[in-house]
């Protein structure tokens, strides 16, 4: 058990209570931000919650201070890509300008180690084949953009022997805690996992598919689908990493194989077992055709290895917890 406290941002959504859950079971000390602007209190489970803004500067440095907070995992971000085509300034306010205010907080208290949940948009329109850590990173939304120059602080950060980082690039996360415990509860959700199940349920009357005509196999858009469970392990690998003395890196999180949205809606239907309504539409503003990581070097240099690589057990553990969340708020 180490002595320091793991100040987890953004710790109250999808993602983040992932972490806080595989953190807390591993014995470390947690302590959350988040300002519940998409997050929800009861995600965080038995770790401490503030609720604030990562941007408040005397909040941030109280918490870094008062828990003797050692590494930081930064998840806080608004996420949607469209909604960062259609309102960029807020993207780089939330993402871009208050992350440079909690470096600030961080480099002034002592912070050692920083988690940064950046993102495959940070690519833009890859090249042929999978995507590696030193391709070009050139974002064709605000998104990407706010978290690249996220990264670029990070770098800059760590020539000065200021903090050392691991800047995990996550592809598409999607499925939940297989105990259903938590699990993306997100309202008025994009993601096409998530938008899937609420089809599946009723939530939704049917689901959209954004382009039919891109150069993928069957027309539709491409992506890496990785499940939380095993992204929220690498968070885990990445914090030893950095305990023992790691050297500041970046590392993709994906599986290294694509599936369209075709796909995705037929391991939902099979995990379902009957047809969702589906409606073919436009292409979505901001939408690469194919995105896939090749995400060896996270095995390499972590020793992370998936364990919930399957199309069909990310459908049945996302449309276990709307199940859930169905039954809980019955519509
Ligand atoms: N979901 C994906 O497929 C995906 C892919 C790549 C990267 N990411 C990154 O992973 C991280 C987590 O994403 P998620 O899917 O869990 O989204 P989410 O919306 O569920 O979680 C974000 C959390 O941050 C909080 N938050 C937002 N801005 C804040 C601020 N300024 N101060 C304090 N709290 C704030 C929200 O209330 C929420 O709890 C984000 O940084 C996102 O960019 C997600
Ligand atoms: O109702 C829907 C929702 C999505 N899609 C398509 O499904 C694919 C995946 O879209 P979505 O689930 O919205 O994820 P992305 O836009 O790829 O973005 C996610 O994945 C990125 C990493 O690749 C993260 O950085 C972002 O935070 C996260 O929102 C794309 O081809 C979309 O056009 C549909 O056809 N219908």
């Amino acid at each position: 058990m180490n002595a320091e406290t793991i100040l987890v941002t953004g710790g109250a959504g999808y993602i983040g209570s992932h972490v806080v859950r595989q953190l807390r079971e591993a014995g470390e000390s947690v302590v959350v931000l988040d300002d519940l602007s998409t997050g929800f209190r009861e995600a965080v489970l038995d770790a401490t919650l503030v609720v604030g803004q990562v941007g408040d500067e005397a909040l941030v440095e109280r918490v870094l201070a008062e828990h003797a907070v050692g590494t930081v995992m930064h998840f806080a971000a608004r996420t949607i890509v469209p909604e960062s085509v259609a309102d960029p300034l807020r993207y780089y306010g939330n993402n871009t300008a208050q992350t440079r205010s909690l470096l600030e907080r961080c480099v002034k208290v002592g912070v050692r180690h920083f988690v940064f949940s950046s993102t495959a948009a940070v690519y833009g329109i890859p090249g042929d084949g999978r995507v590696r850590e030193d391709s070009p990173t050139q974002p064709i939304n605000p998104y990407g953009s706010s978290k690249l120059m996220s990264e670029w602080m990070l770098r800059d950060l760590d020539a000065i022997g200021a903090l050392r980082h691991v800047v995990l690039r996550y592809f598409n996360v999607a499925g939940s805690d297989p105990q259903a415990r938590i699990g993306q509860s997100t309202k008025n959700a994009t993601l096409l996992f998530k938008v899937a199940c609420e089809v599946a349920l009723g939530r939704r009357t049917q689901l959209s598919v954004f382009g039919s005509d891109y150069p993928t196999p069957d027309g539709t858009g491409v992506r890496d689908y990785i499940h939380v469970e095993d992204l929220a392990a690498a968070h885990l690998q990445a914090l030893h990493y950095l305990r023992r003395g790691g050297a500041s890196t970046t590392l993709n999180c994906g599986y290294g194989h694509g599936y369209s949205v075709r796909e995705v809606i037929a391991a939902v239907e099979r995990a379902h077992g009957a047809p969702l309504a589906v409606l073919e539409q436009p292409r979505r503003a901001g939408d690469p055709p194919s995105l896939v990581a090749d995400a060896s070097r996270a095995g390499e240099v972590l020793g992370w290895r998936p364990r919930y690589d399957d199309i069909d057990v990310i459908a049945r553990t996302a449309l276990a917890w709307e199940r859930r969340l169905a039954a809980a708020s019955p519509s």
